[in-house]
């Protein structure tokens, strides 16, 4: 490796003898340019004589495309916007810009800059291709996917907590990797690839290690924004390496985190997308078809935004396979805890059962880091115990602290949201033609805080005017609850959302689909094909506009009356749905429909309590309450709970 270095600073060096050779050589030609004038100068521009400009403050050097040298002021207070620039690039001109109040000598060597940045690109080159070596890991070639072995410690399926679903589905990669021979005998098709799927911080990056923890194979990690920093053409040889070297130490995993840095969808965004990107995704669609599913390689790929990937990545035989890393419930995050406070000694008075309660919405990353600073804490004091009392200030430092890397919820917003969500389930329920609910969360997904999942998730082919009606009304179940409890000056911007898939279904209603009397059966909309997609238009005139819009208004605001009225006469199962969600976070169709009549969910596990059932959520710091919940008003049952 040091030897390469050395060749480095020779051919540097006489790189830099050659330009400074080449500097002196023609360096005067430039120093006595004549002056243009600045309106000669856009014209010569114009009729394409100028083939390069070095700007340098308000003096701009002009070469023609002749050998002439000029140099042109630019009129006070004109700045070389944009479009002259482009223009410039356009007709083929060479641009540089250079610092100001240089000397005549340095407006010189500017002409060499590229040159120079070339230099200092390779050179850059040459300290990643050995840099690998940086804690340990083994840099190779210029895949920059480190190999992490054993010695980095290993990692098994018993460090990953709370996330049994995403490892059942990956226990079969496992199984492979163990014995390729095996299940190619049988003719069963391996996955080449898992996509995990999940927010930040739950934990896939420690998944994939188990994997190859578990199967005792080499496990290589790089990131998806390792391909893409680079210049054209790099990314693309980036992967080759990496597949090159994985087929060496097949069977092994192999980890792209963040692939969507690579992976997104081509032909998008602005200027028609990233070439280099391209190339790199390219490449990898490529190695991904070249080897075959029995050579014993596994890319796993992690990603927290599935949507943006290029349909290409998921197709069979590629990533066909995603695993969803959820964020813990709160059975999830008590095992976390116990995960990660095994190595430090906990107090008598820790019940980790009551700190997983006390923080709703953190994620695996969160509850390793909140472990941490208790330990930390303790430590500075001297105790020989980690206490509640460190595990309270530590949650308060990760809640505030720039680490923090999840959504954290407090626990009045996690009271709204069981209230928001339990809103919408339960007119859910009472409504005709509705899909069962498949599942309740208040953990927070993406910018939602939580979600409530019908079956089937996919929208039907068809649609009766009823059904829509009960999806109107469901989805405005959720503020209907929050008004109900919380008062109509304190519902929140929670349904942002739930509005706009109201307002696009109620506007669907009417202008397409001939579901209002008042419209009658006219399509309004006119689509549109273009480059971003397709758009859809109104097409209406003034009038009919007006009449959409009214009618709009009129299905929503019947929905939410609806919605409401519909809460109130079943406040008991509005109560019970709420209260349950805030103990379990969770509930599957099934569940919620036994705590909705007051009874325990089937997979609540029975190490139970009926002691902390119902109403306070033991929270890990007192949170002062902001927000009274407002009696339920209007001819509503008194409910005497909470
Ligand atoms: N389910 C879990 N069980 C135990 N520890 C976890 C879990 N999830 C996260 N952690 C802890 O958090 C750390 C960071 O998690 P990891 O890097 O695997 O998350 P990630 O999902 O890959 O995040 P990112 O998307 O930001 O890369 C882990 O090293 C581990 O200590
Ligand atoms: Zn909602």
């Amino acid at each position: 490796m040091g030897n390469a270095r050395n060749i480095a600073f020779w051919v540097v060096l006489f790189l830099l003898i050659l330009a400074l050779f080449n500097l002196f050589g023609n360096g005067q030609t430039t120093m006595n340019s004549r002056t243009l004038s600045y309106s000669d100068f856009i014209q010569k521009v114009d009729s394409g004589e100028v083939g390069a400009v070095v700007i340098d403050g308000e003096q701009v050097q002009v070469q023609t495309r002749d050998g002439q040298n000029w140099v042109t002021i630019k009129p006070e207070g004109e700045v070389l916007n944009e479009t002259l620039i482009d223009t410039l690039i356009a007709k083929g001109v060479s641009v540089k810009a250079e610092r100001q109040q240089q000397s005549g000598f340095f407006s010189v060597l500017s002409l060499w800059l590229p040159f120079l940045v070339l230099i200092g690109i390779w050179i850059f080159f040459m300290n990643r291709m050995q840099g690998g070596g940086r804690g340990g890991a083994m840099g190779f070639g210029k895949s920059r996917a480190k190999l992490l072995t054993e010695k980095h410690g290993r990692v098994t399926f018993d460090d990953v907590a709370g996330i049994d679903e995403a490892k059942e589905e990956l226990e079969e990669i496992v199984e492979f990797l163990r014995n390729p021979q095996k299940f190619s005998r049988l003719g069963g098709k391996i996955p080449k690839g898992a996509l995990l799927v999940g927010p930040p911080g739950t934990g896939k990056t420690l998944l994939a290690r188990a994997i190859a923890g578990e199967a005792g194979v080499p496990f290589f990690t790089i990131s998806g924004s390792d391909f893409v920093e680079m210049f054209v053409g790099v990314g693309a040889s980036r992967v080759r390496d990496m597949f090159e070297q994985a087929k060496k130490n097949a069977p092994c995993i192999v980890f792209i985190d963040e692939i969507d840095a690579v992976g997104r969808s081509r032909g998008v965004g602005y200027g028609g997308g990233n070439d280099e990107r391209e190339q790199t995704l390219n490449q990898l669609l490529v190695e991904m078809d070249g080897f075959e599913a029995n050579e014993g390689i596994i890319i796993v790929a992690a990603t927290n935004r599935p949507d943006v990937l290029d349909p290409a990545l998921l197709r069979p035989g590629r990533f066909d396979r995603q695993v969803q890393v959820p964020n813990p419930d709160i059975k999830g995050r008590e095992k976390i805890l116990g995960v990660h406070a095994r190595k430090v000694p906990l107090g008598p008075d820790v019940d980790l059962r009551i700190i997983a309660r006390g923080t709703p919405g953190f994620s695996g990353a969160d509850l390793a880091n909140l472990v941490n600073e208790a330990a930390l804490l303790a430590a500075r004091i001297g105790k020989r115990f980690v206490t509640l009392d460190d595990f309270e200030k530590a949650k308060d430092k990760v809640m505030m602290g720039p680490e923090r890397r999840s959504m954290v919820m407090t626990e009045d917003e996690k009271k709204l949201t069981a209230y928001h969500e339990a809103g919408h389930a339960i007119v859910g329920i009472h409504v005709p033609q509705h899909d069962p609910v498949h599942k309740v969360t208040i953990i927070p997904r993406g910018r939602a805080l939580g979600v409530t999942f019908y079956l089937p998730e996919r929208d039907k082919l068809s649609l009766t005017r009823e059904a829509a009606l009960s999806k109107l009304a469901s989805a405005m179940g959720g503020k209907a609850a929050e008004e109900l409890v919380f008062g109509p000056e304190n519902v929140t911007n929670g349904a942002y959302s739930d509005i706009q898939h109201v307002t696009n279904l109620a506007t669907a209603m009417v202008s397409q689909w001939g579901m209002s009397d008042k419209l009658g059966n006219i399509n309004y909309t006119s689509t549109q094909e273009s480059f971003l997609g397709s758009q859809s238009h109104f097409n209406a005139s003034e009038e009919s506009r007006e009449i959409i819009d009214q009618e709009v208004r009129r299905l929503v605001d019947e929905a939410y009356d609806r919605a409401k009225t519909i809460l109130k006469d079943n406040w008991q199962e509005m109560e019970n749905l709420a209260q349950g969600l805030l103990e379990y976070e969770t509930l599957t169709g099934e569940d919620m429909m036994r705590v909705i009549r007051g009874d325990a969910p089937k997979t609540g596990d029975d190490d139970d309590d009926s002691s902390d059932k119902g109403s306070a959520v033991p929270s890990l710091t007192a949170i002062p309450k902001t927000k009274k919940p407002k009696e339920p008003k209007g001819g509503l049952e008194p409910e005497p709970s909470a």
